[in-house]
């Protein structure tokens, strides 16, 4: 059964298994059952194949079936190794270029480049010519240091794009390390990248080990594939009508490219879960728990999520990006609503005064405009404002996760943490030392991004997404632990705890954020940062979502700061409302107040316009 599950459905790879197994099986049995050493010499020179030369003889009487076993040996052994080489080193450069950006990519990238324009062959033989030996791993260096280049370039590229995905971001604010990152995080979603790059340096090692030899230019004491067709090369066996003596390691070479490009068909099939088949498949389509009545296949929820994420943005975005035209100049002039915070509690978080830059080549952009707003343990602080308000850049201000070019130019941003004794000490969070701060994120204040589509890792199951947390904040759980308590966290958003061993795509759109607040609580963290956690659900979801955090809140206390275009969801749901334009509050106050009476011409004309549109206010 399990055999089962492993072999391919497709009939391209199976081949292509076929072929390779068949040709690794011959390499490691066939000098085991033939009677002749591959260079012995005696036998009746150029005989066709027969019962005691399968193969025949070559001009000097050697039996051509053992030197043809024997050379599929040394042509494997320098594919493979050769190929292994150059994956190590496409890995490292493109990994670390594209991860770490900088300098280090420059260089990298110039050194990447410089290797892609050098013609492979005559490299190849120009450095052959320099080897002190040219045995095997001699053979597979020189190879390796030709063929690396291009793996590496696709995957800086495919490193720079996922470095900027959400579930990386999600591992960062996490705490895990660059390197956990780069290894467990991004290169897991580069391995068809990787896989594929293997098996064509595999291929292409082979057919340079031959090119090679067939020049010369390899051993020529070693018996290889390469070295057959060197010598029945010279010794004008294709005139001599030997066929038997060229043809079986010239086919051998083309069959096992052809077998490894077959294999390559399979590796998306395996690297990425959305496309296997069989049992997590119906793992995936068997209904449990709450939340699966909205599961639906991951096409359907992929573009049900789409959907929902269009229309409900258009609709906010709309509304909002309307008042925007119309009330932009009045509203510049207008001073700011601040009211008196009635919250009841003490401060968790305080932001004083913030400014935040971003630095162009037009002079700075002004995102956070002299801000200040706190909030308390417990309280739900909703965050608005039309897109472009500076929204994301005061919550990232907040969980120090500014991207590049962004500057705090001004103000503070304090963390109050409550100690065991009852007190509360104060945490400069803006000035926090990078130890620190990746211990104080998720035990202390966690994150649900955006979307969950895209903030849990696909190529991870859902409880190797919160090893991932506890691993770094939790080093001396035991496996069994971490399991027991994913368990426990998803059975407290309503997920069915079994689902642990899932892929994010077997799961709904709802059924995923609920995982990623499962994962943010896991921690028991004193504040959670929502970015916009429910804009990609559909309605119903969304607010089956919404009171799940709500009955949370209320069991573990924690303080939420909820981000999002939809005011009126706002007004439902939050104790205090803060609304940005252009970078500044413009009114602040508890969130009956702000909506009975709104006293910033920008908030009065949101209102205004969400009554207009029917909403639930
Ligand atoms: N990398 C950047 N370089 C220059 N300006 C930037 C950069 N990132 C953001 N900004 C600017 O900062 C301002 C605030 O952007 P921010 O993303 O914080 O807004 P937001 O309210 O979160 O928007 P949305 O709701 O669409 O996510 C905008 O004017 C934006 O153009």
């Amino acid at each position: 059964m399990k055999l089962n599950s492993l072999w391919p459905a497709s009939g391209k790879v199976r081949a292509g298994l076929i072929i390779v197994i068949f040709f690794v099986l011959l390499a490691v049995f066939g000098p085991m059952i033939t009677d002749y050493a591959p260079r012995a010499t005696g036998n009746p020179p150029l005989q066709p194949p027969s019962a005691d030369h399968w193969l025949g003889t070559t001009q000097t009487g050697q039996d051509v079936f053992s030197q043809f076993v024997h050379g599929a040996r040394v042509s494997l052994a320098v594919g493979f190794i050769a190929g292994v080489l150059s994956q190590i080193v496409s890995v490292l450069v493109g990994l670390v270029g594209g991860y770490f950006r900088g300098i280090a990519d420059e260089m990298l990238y110039i050194l990447t480049a410089v290797f892609l324009v050098i013609p492979a062959m005559p490299l190849l033989i120009v450095l052959t010519g320099y080897l002190p030996t040219r045995g095997m791993i001699s053979v597979a260096i020189v190879i390796t240091i030709t063929s690396w280049a291009p793996a590496a370039r696709v995957l800086r590229a495919q490193t720079l794009s996922l470095r900027n995905r959400d579930f990386v971001e999600a591992a960062r604010a996490t705490g895990e390390s660059r390197m956990r990152i780069m290894f467990y995080e991004v290169m897991p979603n580069a391995l068809p990248v990787i896989a594929s790059g293997f098996l064509f340096s595999t291929i292409a090692a082979i057919l340079a080990e031959a090119g090679l030899s067939f020049l010369g230019l390899g051993s020529l004491t070693t018996v290889s594939w390469g070295s057959m067709l060197y010598f029945a090369q010279n010794n004008q066996a294709l005139l001599v009508g030997a066929w038997w003596w060229f043809v079986p390691p010239g086919l051998a070479i083309a069959i096992i490219g052809a077998g490894l490009a077959l294999i390559n068909f399979g590796i998306d099939e395996y690297a990425n879960p959305r496309l296997r088949t069989g049992k997590s498949r119906r793992k995936a389509a068997r209904p449990a728990g709450r939340g699966s009545a909205a599961m639906s296949s991951t096409a359907a929820s992929a573009a049900a999520g789409a959907e929902a994420s269009s229309s409900s943005s258009g609709v906010s975005e709309g509304s909002l990006g309307g008042t925007e035209s119309t009330e932009t100049t009045d509203d510049d002039a207008s001073p700011p609503q601040i009211r008196g915070s009635e919250v009841p509690g003490d401060p968790v978080i305080s932001v004083r005064d913030l400014i935040v830059d971003y630095p162009t080549e037009d002079g700075a952009v002004r995102a956070v405009d002299h801000v200040s707003i706190t909030l308390h343990r417990g309280e739900l602080l909703g965050l608005a404002g039309e897109s472009g308000s500076g929204k994301s850049t005061l919550t990232n201000a907040i969980t120090r996760l500014l991207r590049n070019p962004a500057e705090v130019s001004g103000g503070e941003i304090t963390y109050h943490r409550s100690t065991r004794t009852g007190e509360s000490t104060e945490v400069d969070l803006l000035n926090l030392p990078a130890e620190e701060l990746r211990a104080f994120r998720w035990s202390e204040l966690a994150i649900v991004f955006q979307s969950a589509m895209n903030a849990l890792n696909p190529v991870l199951r859902v409880s190797a997404q919160f090893d991932d947390v506890l691993r770094v904040h939790r080093p001396g759980m035991s496996a069994a632990g971490r399991k027991e308590l994913a368990q426990e966290m998803l059975h407290k958003v309503g997920i069915d705890p079994e689902r642990v061993t899932a892929y994010p795509h077997e799961l709904s759109g709802g059924m995923k954020q609920r995982v990623a607040i499962a994962i943010a609580l896991v921690l028991e963290p004193d504040v959670i940062i929502m970015d916009e956690p429910t804009t990609a659900l559909d309605l119903l979801v969304q607010r089956e979502v919404l009171e799940q955090v709500m009955q949370l809140r209320e069991e573990y206390g924690f303080a939420i700061i909820f981000t999002t275009h939809d005011l009126s969801l706002l007004l439902e749901i939050s104790d205090t409302i803060a609304v940005m334009q252009t970078g500044t509050l413009v009114e602040y106050g508890p969130a009956t107040d702000v909506y009975s009476d709104p006293r910033h011409p920008y908030t009065k004309t949101l209102l205004s316009s969400l009554a207009n549109l029917g909403a639930r206010i």
